[in-house]
């Protein structure tokens, strides 16, 4: 299922959430909506996911405007970071609503996922942990098999190893069965990787939209002599600088950089992380986003 916005705002009362945001989200690929604290990204996934109204503009799901449109609803699964379900429910009590909601809910998934997150089907939802809540939220999520599944940091008291074998369920569960996926994620060099394209939100506006490979050719980290390192950063998009007796790291981003050139001049270059790309062009002192 495509996704549209167009001029979508979001204000509530002075405080404006979303400015002015129009982009197009393709079906059966992997995004990564990433942004700072703030940013927004909640209130996008809940204005697509039809839960919210925007103020201004449309959402286009398929053409058609998600919000209150029960037949569309099936369709879209979003999992938050907490309060997805009633506490008084058992985990089976969710999992018989969830899958009476969804039409294409997969049992099998279901099951095989609550044995791999050792999830007792009989205990309530208010005696879980925090980590148990959210696995119960991911098996909704990927069992629900919704055309668009989105996931609001889903991880919340998942260990590293749980976190990881997550992320593994998530990619075996899209290829054999590919949708789109929209992942909203704070730990973002951990998921970069699943990304096939990002979206960056700064203060309600969308400043990048890409795809991760693309994202990488054009920023680059290089090291060395300070004055070899401005040789080369001479007119050129620079993020960041950070120096250090007499050796400079500069980060750039704007062009289809050529890292041989780079190393010709006896600098090491590195590719840049995806987290720090993010942070450098979201922070105050970024350079222009091309
Ligand atoms: N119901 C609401 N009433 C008033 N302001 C709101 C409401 N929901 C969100 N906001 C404001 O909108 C802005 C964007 O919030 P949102 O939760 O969408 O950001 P976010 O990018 O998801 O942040 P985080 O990464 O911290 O979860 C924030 O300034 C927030 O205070």
């Amino acid at each position: 299922m495509n996704i549209s916005i167009k001029k979508l705002t979001k204000t509530y009362g002075k405080k404006t959430s979303l400015t002015d945001l129009s982009f197009q989200l393709e079906e059966h690929k992997i995004y990564g909506l990433l942004g700072r604290n703030g940013a927004g990204k909640t209130t996008l996934m809940h204005i697509i996911a039809g839960h919210i109204l925007p103020t201004t503009g449309t959402v286009k799901l398929n053409n058609e405007n998600p919000f209150n449109n029960r037949k569309l609803l099936e369709n879209i699964c979003l999992i938050n970071e907490t309060d997805n379900f009633p506490t008084t429910l058992k985990v089976k009590e969710v999992l018989k609503t969830a899958s009476l909601f969804y039409p294409n809910w997969c049992a099998r998934t279901s099951q095989s996922l609550l044995k791999e997150f050792k999830l007792d089907e009989t205990v309530k939802v208010k005696a879980l942990s925090k980590g148990m809540v959210s696995s119960l939220g991911i098996i909704i999520g990927l069992a629900s098999r919704a055309a668009i599944t989105i996931f609001d940091e889903p991880y919340i008291g998942l260990d590293a190893a749980m976190r990881a074998r997550f992320y593994e369920i998530l990619l075996e569960e899209y290829e054999a069965h590919p949708r789109t996926i929209i992942l909203s994620t704070h730990l973002i060099d951990e998921v970069s990787n699943l990304f096939e394209e990002v979206l960056i939100l700064q203060e309600g506006e969308l400043v990048l939209q890409m795809t991760t490979d693309e994202l990488k050719e054009r920023s680059m980290m290089i090291h060395g002599k300070s004055e070899d390192v401005r040789t080369f950063t001479q007119g050129k998009n620079v993020l960041s600088e950070k120096e250090f007796m007499g050796q400079l790291t500069a980060v750039l981003y704007g062009e289809n950089y050529n890292f041989a050139d780079a190393k010709r001049l006896g600098l090491s270059v590195e590719q840049v992380h995806i987290q720090d790309l993010m942070i450098h062009l979201t922070s105050n002192k970024g350079g222009v986003v091309a």
